[in-house]
């Protein structure tokens, strides 16, 4: 009917997972785009605080008391004190997508000067296939105005399902604590108008500040492991999920695309206070990649939660002489599973699909 606001794509089946140690009021910038979709807010910190929600909204809210009640000794997965706390929220979801977004990202424009609708971007993006096995040069290929251009096989056309959209940011880029350091008035100024997808065989590093996915096809692999609090690392959350994520992607047959949309990023966080959470990881992660790189998930593992649980072992047998604390994480990941699946019971798990024919 004339007039009537369209209905969002997507309304009824995905939810917004929000962390929270401040407050919510940057929703209000966000109200246009995010008010007819349900949040799911993870607040972290001290329980008794009271978070307000800008009225209007259509929300669940989690404190700490909320995740121990709801998962009793399996709480001890969840992270306290961390970003990490929001994967709560993709767990309690009932919803097929997820898109998450931090208290401290705003509404972006674009070079026209028009607001970005980042959760639209993040919906196209799911909802149209991903190239991870043969390199489109002209960027997303199902993109208005784009193709697979000449010498692409016409027989790796039809791409394959999308499980991740990484959205990047303006203003403030994600930089580790000693880059911030020292490029402390360093902004990102750059828009740069492409979606592409991650090649297969190829990590990266998933930022978990604008970030959408697919939690039918690969939410048991968005653990986003034990930071902060009593951990002796944080802030390598979402690091540790976009590996084991990616890892799982490229054996299941899964895309994950990254690019657009932008958020505006303004940063609240202490570049001395992250350098001591992340100093661990930075040199941890040496011996990480390495180890990631490395995994071969048996033909076994047809579905997201039993690669996790062989990721887990993997884990425990090659991380474990590292540093106790992957013992430690390795235990947590199968409680992650043990949780997600008594909290999903019917969550049909995605089949392996092969990849492209050999
Ligand atoms: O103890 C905490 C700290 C933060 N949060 C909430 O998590 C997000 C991100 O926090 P913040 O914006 O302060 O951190 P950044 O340095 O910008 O974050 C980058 O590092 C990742 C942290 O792992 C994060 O995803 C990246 O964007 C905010 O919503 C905080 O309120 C928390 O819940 N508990
Ligand atoms: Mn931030």
């Amino acid at each position: 009917m004339a007039g009537t606001p369209a209905t969002p794509l997507l309304k009824d089946e995905l939810d917004i997972v929000i962390p929270t140690i401040r407050n919510l009021d940057f929703l209000e910038m966000w109200r246009p785009f995010f008010q007819q979709y349900h949040l799911i807010i993870v607040q972290d910190g001290d329980p008794s605080k009271t978070i307000r929600v800008p009225d209007g909204f259509d929300y669940e809210l989690y404190n700490r008391n909320d995740i121990n009640r709801i998962l009793g000794p399996k709480a001890s997965c969840i992270s306290f004190k961390d970003s990490a706390c929001r994967c709560f929220g993709y767990m309690v979801s009932k919803k097929k997508y997820i898109y998450t977004i931090d208290d401290d990202c705003f509404v972006a424009k674009d070079p026209s000067g028009k607001d970005i609708n980042a959760l639209e971007q993040h919906i196209k993006n799911l909802l149209t296939p991903s190239t991870p096995f043969f390199f489109n040069t002209l960027y997303d290929p199902y993109r208005d105005g784009a193709d697979f251009v000449r010498g692409y096989p016409f027989s790796l056309r039809e791409g394959v399902p999308t499980a991740v959209s990484h959205g990047l940011w303006l203003n403030i880029p994600d930089y580790d604590a000693p880059t911030q350091l020292v490029k402390p008035r360093e902004r990102n100024t750059r828009y740069v108008d492409a979606v592409m997808t991650i090649p297969k065989g190829t990590l990266f590093p998933m930022c978990g500040m604008n970030l959408g996915f697919n939690r039918e096809l690969i939410g048991p692999a968005m653990y986003f492991g034990l930071m902060g609090d009593g951990q002796p690392i944080g802030r390598y959350d979402d690091m540790w999920a976009g590996w084991c994520t990616k890892l799982i992607c490229d054996h299941m047959g899964l895309g994950i695309k990254t690019g657009l949309p932008y958020i505006w990023h303004s940063k609240a966080s202490n570049p001395f206070v992250n350098l001591k959470k992340e100093y661990k990881g930075i040199y941890w992660q040496e011996e990480l990649i390495p180890f990631f790189q490395s995994v071969i998930l048996p033909k076994e593992c047809t579905t997201v939660q039993k690669c996790y649980i062989e990721l887990s072992k993997q884990v425990r047998a090659k991380l474990g002489k590292i540093d106790e604390y992957f013992i430690k994480l390795a235990d947590a990941m199968v409680t992650w599973i043990e949780a997600w699946d008594e909290l999903n019971p019917s969550g049909a798990s995605a089949e392996v699909r092969n990849g492209p024919a050999k």
